[in-house]
């Protein structure tokens, strides 16, 4: 897979929509602005560093886990208007990834969060998520098959 490392001005964050039997992974930030909200797991490139190393770094440091990366989640066109990733107001962009566990791993939340949760589609707003998160998990949630069991 090829991916460019385009960016608007402002910080990149990316992060990962990891399914495991059908379940997606919510993360509650435990620290800061966003403490409370749920996301999901990532967190900002470093200076040099590609965006899917930092996803890997990140999902890593974060959860302590390893996993394979599918397709990129991209805003509807009419939304977005650009192919950019989901803009983040006063802070940048987020770009997202599908992806899930390279085996059986039990994500741990190590920083950053203090709660972990695995929702199916029925829960899938049943928390409290980061604004641009909430159109993150509607456009997954658009695609059945993701929630397969
Ligand atoms: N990781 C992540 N960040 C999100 C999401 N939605 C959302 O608005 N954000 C925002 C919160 C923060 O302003 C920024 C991510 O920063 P971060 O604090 O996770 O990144 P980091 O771990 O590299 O940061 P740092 O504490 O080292 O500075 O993006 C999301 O789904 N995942």
């Amino acid at each position: 897979m090829t991916v460019t490392d385009r960016r608007r001005d402002g910080v990149l964050v990316v992060g990962a929509a990891i399914f495991r039997d059908g379940r997606l992974l919510a993360a509650r930030r435990s620290k800061g602005r966003h403490r409370g909200g749920w996301e999901l797991p990532g967190g900002k490139v470093e200076p040099g560093e590609s965006a899917l190393a930092a996803l890997h770094r990140e999902l890593d440091e974060e959860l302590g886990i390893t996993v394979d990366l599918g397709t990129e989640v991209n805003p509807s066109p009419r939304e977005a208007g650009i192919p950019f990733g989901w803009p983040l107001p006063g802070v940048g962009e987020i770009r997202i990834w599908t992806a899930s566990l390279t085996s059986a791993q039990q994500p741990q939340p190590l920083e950053d969060h203090d709660q972990l949760r695995w929702l199916d589609l029925a829960s899938a707003f049943s928390v409290d998520w980061l604004g641009v998160d909430t159109k993150i998990v509607k456009t997954l949630s658009d695609d059945p098959e993701l929630w397969l069991p």
